[in-house]
């Protein structure tokens, strides 16, 4: 459920896989329901076709140490499927295979496998809980459900009062860890936004809508141009000094563009913004490049280090700072009033968008001897995705028109490699 690289779904035969013995061993399994969540799209159960020679899948290198894990959770029957005498096709055979009701010759193992009683604290003990302190400490997370209409994606993912889901228990985890680490200071923000019919609208500002998706290089503010501009004058001061060597023996360049450094850092002291003592330690190392003779090659080195590369970001969504869980989880409630949700065949709340909340992270160490110490920066994403639907679903209208883009997305999402 944490992301980085992609773990290749690998098909085995019975005699390679580890799982080899399960399917005989526990078909009677009285936890037999059906499949609620994957991320990878590629390995569903559902797309397999029965096969004579027992099959078996799993993720390459089941541990934690992997940066792609897949999780798959059960939810039991509803109540209303009970009465159309729905039949279950899946079951969880212990805790990492998903087994064939019909067909036990076929099966597939995940990293983790949860029944129908699993309670989603556990689910997110065991499958969440370690992408989200590593976030904390500065590695970027992603934890998401995926799943057909109505396998319980939002239940995961958003919960309820009674059981709280992966968000809620995430962001209260942030804190916790933040009290529990007292020799750092933390910064934590949230954006909260949603894609509904291939359109990115910000749930955190009703006004925020129809936002652009931008890459890296757009992100340079216009401090940053001010500062570039010095920096480029101090860079072309050295390779101009530099090729002036041969005939001007003083470096009168070499002074000038001193003096400028000096100046410089007399602006950043009387700023006394963290920002422009980052921007200076930048000047300085370029500085030092052109001071060791690298001529014109380090005016593009420069400019390209000086790049400030947010990567993939939404242009204009709205960050709040959040100060307590309670906060964070106001502005999720809020959010989600503005969240596209309608009524179909199979959910009577079904999510018509898929909803990104991220939680940006920065934290440095505090304390007498943490002055120059760097600041991690770190973002944790949590998605509930929109469930994918059956072209065949008697849908009409919108939620028709909905449900395709929704499909679209999911199988695009198959496609995406690190
Ligand atoms: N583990 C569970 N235990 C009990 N009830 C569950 C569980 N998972 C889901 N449900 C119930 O099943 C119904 C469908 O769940 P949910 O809305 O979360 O599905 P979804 O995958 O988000 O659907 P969609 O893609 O249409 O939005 C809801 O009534 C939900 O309360």
């Amino acid at each position: 459920m944490s992301s980085k690289h992609r773990s290749k779904p690998k098909r085995l035969d019975s005699s390679n896989s580890k799982a080899v013995n399960s399917p005989s061993s526990s078909t009677t399994s009285s936890s037999k329901q059906f499949l609620e969540t994957s991320i990878d799209g590629l390995s569903s159960p559902a797309s397999s076709s029965v096969r004579s020679k027992p099959q078996y899948f799993y993720t390459e290198n089941l541990s934690y140490k992997e940066n792609v894990t897949v999780t798959v959770r059960f939810r039991p029957l509803s109540p209303r499927e009970i009465r159309q005498g729905e039949e279950i096709a899946w079951y969880a055979d212990g805790e990492t295979i998903v087994q064939n009701e019909h067909n036990p010759s076929i099966a597939y193992a995940y990293d983790r496998v949860f029944g129908p009683t699993t309670t989603t604290r556990h689910v997110y003990d065991v499958a969440a809980q370690h992408v989200v302190s590593g976030a904390m400490e500065g590695i970027n997370g992603t934890i998401f459900a995926y799943g057909v209409t109505s396998s319980g994606k939002t239940h995961t993912m958003h919960g309820d009062q009674r059981s709280p889901g992966i968000i809620p228990l995430a962001v209260k985890d942030a804190f916790s860890i933040i009290q529990e680490t007292p020799n750092r200071e933390f910064l934590l923000r949230v954006s909260y936004l949603e894609i509904y019919n291939e359109v990115v609208n910000d749930l955190l500002n009703p006004a925020g809508q129809n936002l652009r998706i931008r890459e890296d290089s757009q992100a340079i503010d216009s401090t940053s141009m001010i500062n570039a501009f010095w920096m480029l004058v101090m860079l072309v001061g050295n390779c101009t000094d530099n090729a002036l060597q041969g005939v001007n023996s003083i470096g009168w360049f070499d002074r000038w563009t001193r003096l400028l450094h000096d100046a410089f850092i007399c602006l950043c002291l009387k700023g006394g913004g963290g920002g422009a003592a980052v921007v200076w330690v930048w000047v300085w190392l370029i500085y030092w490049i052109a001071l060791l003779n690298l001529d014109f090659k380090c005016l593009a080195s420069g400019l390209r280090i000086f790049t400030v590369f947010k990567g993939t970001f939404v242009e204009g969504i709205k960050e709040e700072v959040v100060l307590s869980p309670a906060h964070a989880l106001s502005l999720i409630a809020a959010g989600e009033e503005h969240r596209h949700v309608g009524s179909t065949n199979f959910n009577l709340l079904s999510s018509r968008s898929h909803t990104i909340f991220t939680l940006t992270i920065e934290s440095s160490p505090c304390g007498e001897n943490s002055a120059g110490e760097a600041v991690n920066l770190s973002q944790l994403h949590l998605i509930d995705l929109a469930g994918s639907e059956s072209s065949k679903a008697e849908t009409v209208g919108v939620r028709r028109k909905e449900g395709s883009y929704i499909n679209k997305s999911l199988l695009t999402l198959g496609t995406v490699r690190p």
